[in-house]
C-alpha cells in the first residue's frame, strides 16, 4: 500500500476508537494533522493544544464540545455524511484543553494545523458554511465550506467537504498547490478522509508531481486517509457509488491559491 494512504483502525477503549490518526511522526506531513474519533453514546474525549489550533467537525450524530467556560451544545446535524447537507464543527485555538462529550453515537473529525496567533473559540453552525456546486459535464461536486480560506475564524485551517457522484471526477483537473510563490501557487499541505457510498465501494486517488518522483495511484476504500505532502491530486469515482472526502489544507499562508497540471488544463476550457 502507498505509504500516502492510511486504514482506519477498530480498537475502541472506553466507548472511543481512534479510527485515523496521521500527523508529522507519521507522515511526511509538516503543517497539517487529522484525526478521525468514534464515540460511543455518552463517551468524552479530551485533548490539550499547545501550538496547534483545531476544527471539530461532527461528521455524524450529536456531540457537545467545551473549552474554558464556553460550551457548544447540539453540535451535529445528520447521521450519514450522505444525507448530503452541512453539519457543525467548533474552532478551537491553540493553548486551550477540549472535551467532547456524546449525546449519540458519533464521528468526529479533529482537523489541525499550526495556530500562527490565539483566536476566539467559537462554533461554526451548519448554516455558516457555504455550499458550492463546481464543475461541468463528468466533472461535477458538490462543496461545503467550514473553513474556506475567506474565513477569518482560523489563523491557518482550511476544511472543506466535496461529494462527488458516481462516474465523475474531482480535485480534477488537476491541481497542486505545493509552492510558496503568490500570487501563482500558494504552499498547501492537504489531508483527504474518504467515505463512500454504499460501503463496499472504492475511489481512485492520484498523487503526482511534474518530474512524477511521486507518482502513487491508489485504489480509495470507505474511511481511508490520503496524505497529499504536495503534487496534483485528482479522485475519480465509480460508477453506482457517491464519494464523500473532507479536506484539510494548512501551509504558511493561509491562502488556496492552485495551479492546474498544464497537460489537462484544456478540460476546463470546453463549451
Ligand atoms: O474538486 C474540488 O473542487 C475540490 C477540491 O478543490 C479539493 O478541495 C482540493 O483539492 C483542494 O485542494
Amino acid at each position: 500500500m502507498s505509504k500516502l494512504q492510511y486504514k482506519p483502525n477498530d480498537h475502541n477503549v472506553s466507548g472511543v476508537t481512534i479510527l485515523q490518526d496521521v500527523h508529522e511522526r507519521n507522515s511526511d506531513l509538516k503543517y497539517v494533522a487529522f484525526k478521525l474519533i468514534q464515540l460511543d453514546e455518552q463517551a468524552t474525549y479530551a485533548e490539550e493544544l499547545t501550538d496547534k489550533e483545531v476544527c471539530i467537525v461532527v461528521l455524524t450524530g450529536k456531540a457537545s464540545v467545551k473549552t474554558g467556560d464556553q460550551l457548544f451544545e447540539e453540535l451535529g446535524t445528520r447521521d450519514s455524511v450522505f444525507e448530503k447537507k452541512p453539519t457543525d464543527s467548533v474552532y478551537i485555538s491553540k493553548d486551550s484543553t477540549f472535551k467532547i462529550a456524546a449525546k449519540s453515537a458519533c464521528k468526529i473529525a479533529l482537523c489541525y494545523a499550526p495556530a500562527t496567533e490565539k483566536r476566539q473559540a467559537q462554533v461554526i453552525r451548519a448554516a455558516d458554511n457555504s455550499v458550492e456546486h463546481r464543475g461541468k459535464y463528468q466533472n461535477k461536486r458538490m462543496v461545503h465550506n467550514i473553513l474556506p480560506d475567506s474565513s477569518a475564524v482560523s489563523s491557518s485551517l482550511l476544511v472543506v467537504e466535496v461529494y462527488t457522484d458516481g462516474g465523475n471526477f474531482s480535485s480534477y483537473p488537476p491541481h497542486k498547490h505545493d509552492q510558496d510563490n503568490l500570487p501563482e501557487e500558494s504552499f498547501l499541505e492537504e489531508t483527504y478522509y474518504h467515505e463512500i457510498d454504499p460501503e463496499q465501494g472504492f475511489v481512485f486517488q492520484r498523487v503526482y508531481t511534474d518530474d512524477r518522483s511521486l507518482d502513487e495511484t491508489m485504489s480509495v476504500e470507505h474511511g481511508d486517509v490520503v496524505s497529499v505532502p504536495k503534487g496534483y491530486h485528482p479522485v475519480g469515482v465509480p460508477d453506482g457509488y457517491t464519494s464523500y472526502y473532507l479536506n484539510v489544507m494548512a501551509g504558511p499562508k493561509k491562502i488556496w491559491k492552485f495551479h492546474n497540471d498544464p497537460d489537462h488544463e484544456w478540460i476546463l476550457k470546453r463549451k
